[in-house]
C-alpha cells in the first residue's frame, strides 16, 4: 500500500510497521543536490524513541539504506540523479507479529476500520501502513529537504507547546523560539504513564527566511499545502496557522496584523504575527507558524471493550507489551520533517519563483548537473576499458557497429550527435589499450 504527497517534488511511502521494511520515493528532486546522509541520519535519531521513559521500548536503528537498482547501500552522501529521484528503505528488525495475531481490533487504532475496509488482506501488525513508525520515512524525505532549505537560507525549528492540559508559555509568534518543555508537561507525561494511560499534545513548528508570495489562491494555498501532509502524520487531528482557530474569538481591529515596512527584496513586516506568515494563502515573509495537535495514544494498559471483527460479539481488550504514554516529544521532528517537505515543494511548484531566478544560480544547477555528467562519463569510460580486455581475451574486434546502433535507438534523435563522439572516444581508449598490451607483448591475452 503506497501513499503519496506533493504536486513536483513527490514523496511517496510504503510498507508496514511489522513487515520486512519500508520503502519512501521521491521524485521532482533538484538533479545534482548533494545530500549529506549523516545529517538525515541524525535527523531520525531525533524521532526515535531512545532512552526516554514514556515512549515505546521498541528499538529500531533506523539506517536508511539508499535504493540503486537490486542494490541496496548505507552511504555517506548521495548526488540527485538526472532523473530526479531518490529511493530509500528502512529495514524493521525488532518486529513481533505473533503478539498481534489473536489481538482484538484495539479502540483507537485503524484496527477495526482496516480490517472491515481490506477483509483482512492488509497486515495490520503493529498498526501496518497505519503506524507512526511510518514517519521513519517521513523523516528521511525531510531530512533531504531540511538540507534544501538550509542552501535557501530558511530554517525550520519547532517547540512542544503543550501536553495534556500542561500549556507552556505563549508563543511569540513575530519571534517564534525552540523553547524546551516545561516541568508540567513533563508531570502530565509521567501521571498518564504510572496510570496505564497516554497523552496527547500539539506541536508547533516555524519556518523563518522564507520569500513572499508561495502559494497560491484557493487549493493553492500555502494551508492547503501544508495541512495534508500534516493530516498524513499518524494521530493528527488537528492542523492551524498563526493564531488558528483562536482568530475567530477575535474583533478584526484585534486580529489584524498591522503593516509596518516592505524590505528590499519584498517580504512583508508585520507589527505582529496573527497571520502566521501567510495572508490570503500566500507566505508574506514574516515567521510561518504552524501548529499541530495529536490525540493521546491509543494503545493503554487500561482495560476496554471491543468487538470481535468477524461476529460483531462484544468484548474485553487489555492490551499488553509495549506503548507510548506520549509520542508527542519525538512527534517534533516528524512536524518539522513535515513542514519542510511541504514548503521544499511549494519552492519547486513555484513557477514565477524560477522565471526570475538570478543567472549565477541557474549556473550553480548548471555545474552540479555537469558535475554528475563528467563522473558518469567517466565511469563509462572506465567499462569501456574493462570490455576492451574482454575484447582482447576473446578476440573480438573493438568496433562492433551492431551494439553501437543499438545504444543509438536508446539514446534518442537529440542526443545521436553526443553519443557518435562519446563512442568515438570510447573506441579510442580501447584501442590505445590493445596497443599497450601489444607493446607489453600481449600479456592480457595469454593470461586468459
Ligand atoms: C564499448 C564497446 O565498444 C565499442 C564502443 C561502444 C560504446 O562506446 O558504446 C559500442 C560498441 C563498440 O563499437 C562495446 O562493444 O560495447
Amino acid at each position: 500500500m503506497k501513499s503519496e504527497f506533493g504536486r513536483t517534488f513527490k514523496v511517496s511511502i510504503s510498507g508496514g510497521s511489522h513487515e520486512p521494511e519500508m520503502t519512501v520515493e521521491m521524485t521532482g528532486l533538484p538533479v545534482g543536490f548533494t545530500v549529506d546522509m549523516k545529517k538525515v541520519c541524525d535527523f531520525l535519531k531525533r524521532r526515535s524513541p531512545g532512552e526516554e521513559n514514556y515512549t515505546t521500548a521498541r528499538q529500531e536503528k533506523d539506517i536508511p539504506l539508499l535504493k540503486n537498482g537490486t542494490e541496496e547501500l548505507e552511504v555517506d552522501e548521495v548526488i540527485v540523479p538526472a532523473d530526479g529521484k531518490l529511493c530509500f528503505v528502512v529495514k524493521n528488525s525488532n518486529t513481533d507479529k505473533t503478539a498481534y495475531k489473536n489481538m482484538l481490533p484495539r479502540p483507537g487504532h485503524a484496527d477495526l476500520p482496516a480490517y472491515l475496509k481490506y477483509k483482512g488482506k492488509v497486515d495490520m501488525s503493529g498498526g501496518g501502513p497505519f503506524s507512526g513508525r511510518m514517519t521513519v520515512m517521513l523523516c528521511i524525505a525531510g531530512a533531504i529537504a531540511l538540507q534544501y532549505l538550509q542552501q535557501h537560507n530558511i530554517r525550520i525549528a519547532s517547540r512542544v507547546l503543550s501536553i495534556g492540559q500542561a500549556s507552556g508559555p505563549q508563543t511569540d509568534l513575530v519571534e517564534p523560539k525552540a523553547i524546551p518543555m516545561t516541568d508540567y508537561m513533563l508531570e502530565e507525561m509521567e501521571f498518564a504513564k504510572n496510570d496505564n494511560n497516554s497523552v496527547g499534545g500539539v506541536v508547533e513548528a516555524f519556518a523563518t527566511g522564507l520569500p513572499l508570495g508561495l502559494g497560491g489562491p484557493m487549493y493553492d494555498s500555502m494551508e492547503s499545502i501544508l495541512s495534508p501532509i500534516a493530516f498524513g502524520i499518524p494521530a493528527v487531528k488537528g492542523v492551524e496557522f498563526g493564531n488558528g482557530f483562536a482568530a475567530s474569538y477575535l474583533l478584526g481591529s484585534e486580529n489584524n496584523d498591522d503593516f509596518l515596512a516592505i524590505t528590499k527584496d519584498e517580504r512583508i513586516i508585520t507589527a505582529t504575527n496573527n497571520h502566521g506568515g501567510i495572508l490570503g494563502g500566500l507566505t508574506t515573509g514574516m515567521p510561518l507558524v504552524m501548529r499541530v495537535a495529536f490525540k493521546p495514544a491509543p494503545s493503554i494498559g487500561k482495560k476496554q471493550s471491543t468487538v470481535d471483527p468477524v461476529t460483531g460479539k462484544p468484548e474485553d481488550i487489555q492490551i499488553q507489551g509495549r506503548h507510548d504514554a506520549c509520542f508527542v516529544p519525538r512527534a517534533a521532528a516528524v512536524v518539522e520533517a513535515a513542514l519542510a517537505v511541504g514548503l521544499m515543494d511549494a519552492i519547486l511548484s513555484d513557477k514565477t519563483l524560477h522565471k526570475d531566478r538570478d543567472i549565477s544560480d541557474m549556473r550553480d544547477d548548471i555545474d552540479r548537473i555537469d558535475a554528475e555528467i563528467a563522473s558518469l562519463l567517466n565511469k563509462r569510460m572506465e567499462l569501456s576499458g574493462e570490455i576492451a580486455k574482454y575484447k582482447m581475451n576473446h578476440d573480438i574486434p573493438v568496433l562492433d557497429t551492431g551494439r553501437e546502433a543499438q545504444v543509438l535507438s536508446k539514446v534518442g534523435p537529440d542526443l545521436k550527435d553526443i553519443y557518435i563522439k562519446i563512442m568515438e572516444k570510447s573506441k579510442e581508449k580501447q584501442k590505445m589499450i590493445l596497443e599497450e598490451n601489444m607493446l607489453n607483448g600481449g600479456k592480457e591475452a595469454e593470461g586468459k
